[in-house]
């Protein structure tokens, strides 16, 4: 039996401090637990002119668009992505409706120590001695088990919408990986092959959901929302509710601000991407920021292959950089070394 996705996210050197989120309803102060000396709160000078590009899945030059985009920035908002709105309007109001409750009720589906699903802090929590303005909540096949310890008894429409909402990203998420690999120029005669670089069985990939949610703040300038990282999968898709936040690194500009729009998702790069693509697409380094007055929620679908396919950058690239890992292996890398992860598979 291959191993799933939740299985390769087991760890066990979690300590239940490091999965437990701050009780937000009770804080009117920023503890000394969550500030932040060492941020770097500098907004690149050019960021406001500088902005994500809006790309129309449906327009025909999206292959190019997306080339563009992917080079520069590794993300783009996309519109026309078939997704309906009413859908995602529902999994964000479900969302509102778990943060929403009660701590002690959250808790009850605290992710385990030695766990990936349920109720807790951001995986990357461990890396940093600081603590973030944030609760999240993580999703990988049925959420049955969890919702039950949320809503004993009304948990049905919860997972309905979940389900139905990763069943529709994972049909976008492939969608968006052909175009990807046609604006690589793998040609359709290689295509399956390049697919099986990346997995025997790629269509069997499961990936994750995590929703987010970033309570308003008493001192944002001092906090940090999610800390720098990069998602670890080939591709995520995240929806955001209309309240800014989200920021990503671009070398020699700063901190970009990645302002919703109305409609749009966003599609960013993810390591395994990085490795696929030999490089030529960035890998995005992202974080998110709190707010005094707005409360931000966000859906994020990561994107992968099974965790036994093995990752390499794909055969027309000649002179590969990075060395082949299974997803597996990348996973338990990356739980160590966090983004030194990716440098440890150069060539
Ligand atoms: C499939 C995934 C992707 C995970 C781990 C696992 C479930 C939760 C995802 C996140 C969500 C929050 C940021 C991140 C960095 C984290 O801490 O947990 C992500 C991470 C990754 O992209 O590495
Ligand atoms: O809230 C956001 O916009 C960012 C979420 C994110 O980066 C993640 O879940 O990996
Ligand atoms: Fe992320």
């Amino acid at each position: 039996m291959a191993t799933s996705l939740s299985e390769a996210y087991r760890d066990t050197t979690l300590q239940l401090k490091h999965i437990i989120p701050l009780d937000f309803d009770s804080i009117h102060d920023l503890p000394e637990s969550h500030v932040w000396t060492t941020k770097d709160n500098l907004l690149s000078e050019k960021g406001d002119i500088l902005s994500i590009p809006v790309i129309d899945l449906n327009a025909l030059n999206a292959t190019e668009l997306v080339r563009n985009a992917c080079q520069k920035w590794g993300m783009f908002h996309l519109i026309n992505h078939g997704i309906p709105l009413s859908l995602v309007e529902e999994a964000e109001e479900h969302a509102r409706r778990l943060f929403g409750l009660p701590v002690e009720r959250k808790l009850k589906a605290l992710r385990s120590p030695s766990g990936a699903t349920g109720y807790g802090v951001a995986r990357i929590s461990q890396f940093f001695s600081k603590s973030m303005w944030h609760e999240g909540f993580t999703i990988m096949g049925s959420a049955v088990e969890h919702a039950k310890e949320l809503w004993p008894d009304e948990y049905e429409e919860f997972c309905d919408t979940m389900d139905n909402y990763q069943k529709k990203m994972k049909s976008l998420a492939y969608e968006i990986l052909l175009l990807i690999l046609k604006a690589l120029e793998v040609d359709d005669q290689n295509q399956d092959q390049e697919m099986n670089i990346c997995s025997p069985s790629f269509y069997q990939s499961e990936g994750a959901l995590q929703l987010n949610s970033y309570p308003c703040c008493p001192n944002p300038n001092r906090a940090v929302g999610l800390a720098p990282h990069t998602d670890s999968l080939l591709l995520t898709i995240l929806h955001q509710n209309n309240t800014n936040g989200l920021q990503i690194f671009q070398e020699g500009v700063g901190w970009v601000p990645v302002p919703p729009v109305s409609g749009a998702l966003v599609v960013n790069m993810g390591d395994l991407m990085h490795i696929i693509s030999n490089a030529r697409f960035p890998t995005v380094y992202h974080r998110v920021v709190p707010n005094e007055t707005k409360h931000r929620f966000s859906i994020a679908y990561f994107y992968g292959p099974p965790t036994d396919s093995i990752i390499a950058p794909l055969s027309k690239f000649q002179i590969p950089c990075f060395r082949p890992v299974t997803l597996k292996d990348y996973i338990s890398l990356k739980s160590k070394h966090l983004e030194k992860a990716l440098p440890l598979l150069r060539i």
